[in-house]
């Protein structure tokens, strides 16, 4: 996921160096650590926005794969420095860190050698299931300002969904939040909300592009038993999924009205949903929402066993 975030910060960085070039600072100190912890550090000329990138990771292997993706994004993607075992090093130079492990790494990571140092004072941003604000900043200083997004992988190309939530006690300050809109608008919509909702924002568009994918290739599948070739097939599904969704997000259409407007009376789309109905296709995708929320909740706890 880290990849997929700082993909798009740097794509939306180019694009902005080539409508608006006096706003990109390349020189400016804006660090960025991913996957493990991404950390930007202020321009000179304008705090909110990012120049340098550092990404963290554990394995050599892992390094490797990162260097081929960025450098493979030409431009800004070329000078994201990729830290194997380094974490505390990139850390020190930050001023943003985006935490992107897995949950039940994340009190190891914050509980290292001079971590907590490290973080005082910056803004530390965690993507991590179930991992709360309250035990985040059990673990750091009262210094740190710690705040929770859930992204999801479209973040990659610009079209994610990004939920953010801070305690109403919160001293994340008014700067945090240019950064925070700074980072996750460039890469898709950003919406701040209450952590209470959290768990079921990490399952709806968390984990949705999976179970949209499970759908989406259902109806590849259908097109292809009926005799479309598959890469036709798929084409036709994604098509028709992005354009219904665009039709909700963009031009405000309730999904009951896109779905009663295709509908022909006696024609085969009432046909195919009945047949959707049959497979209580509705109450098996709302209740995979609740089983994840679910489980969502209980990432990075302590077990229960
Ligand atoms: N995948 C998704 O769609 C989404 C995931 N998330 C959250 O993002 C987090 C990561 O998920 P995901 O990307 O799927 O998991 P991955 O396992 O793919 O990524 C975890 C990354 O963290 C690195 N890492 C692990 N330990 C350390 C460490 N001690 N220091 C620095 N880097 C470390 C790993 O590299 P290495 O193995 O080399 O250490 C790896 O690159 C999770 O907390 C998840 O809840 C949130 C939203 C969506
Ligand atoms: O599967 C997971 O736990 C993570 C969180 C949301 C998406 N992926």
């Amino acid at each position: 996921m880290g990849i997929a975030i700082l993909s798009g910060v740097v794509a939306s960085l180019e694009s902005q160096s080539s409508t608006h070039p006096k706003h990109f600072f390349p020189n400016a100190k804006w660090e960025s650590h991913t996957p493990g912890t991404s950390t930007p550090v202020e321009s000179p000329d304008d705090p909110s926005l990012p120049s340098r990138f550092l990404a963290c990771v554990t394995r050599e292997d892992s390094a490797k794969k990162l260097r081929v993706t960025f450098g493979a994004l030409g431009g800004l993607g070329g000078t994201v420095e990729v830290l194997t075992g380094r974490n505390l090093e990139a850390v020190k130079q930050a001023d943003v860190v985006i935490l992107c492990c897995k949950p039940q790494q994340a009190h190891p990571i914050l509980n290292s050698d001079g971590m907590q140092d490290a973080l005082a004072d910056k803004l530390l941003i965690s993507i991590l299931a179930g991992v709360t604000i309250s035990q985040m900043r059990g673990w750091v200083l009262p210094s740190t300002r710690v705040v929770r997004a859930m992204p999801n992988t479209p973040c990659k190309i610009r079209e994610g969904m990004t939920v953010v939530s801070l305690l109403p006690d919160s001293a994340v300050a008014e700067l945090d939040r240019i950064i925070i809109l700074n980072i996750f608008s460039s890469i898709g919509r950003c919406r701040f909300l209450d952590e209470k909702h959290f768990d079921a924002c990490t399952a709806l568009s968390g984990s949705g592009p999976a179970f949209a994918c499970i759908f989406l290739e259902a109806m590849a599948d259908g097109g292809v038993m009926m005799g479309l070739p598959r890469a036709e097939a798929l084409e036709l599904a994604a098509q028709t999924l992005q354009g219904a969704a665009r039709m909700t997000l963009q031009a405000g259409a309730h999904p009951a009205q896109i779905k009663d407007t295709v509908t022909t009376p006696g024609g085969c789309t009432i046909a195919g949903l009945l047949a959707l109905e049959d497979g209580r296709v509705r109450s098996t995708i709302a209740r995979a929402i609740q089983i994840a929320t679910e489980r969502a909740s209980e990432l990075g706890q302590p077990s229960k066993k």
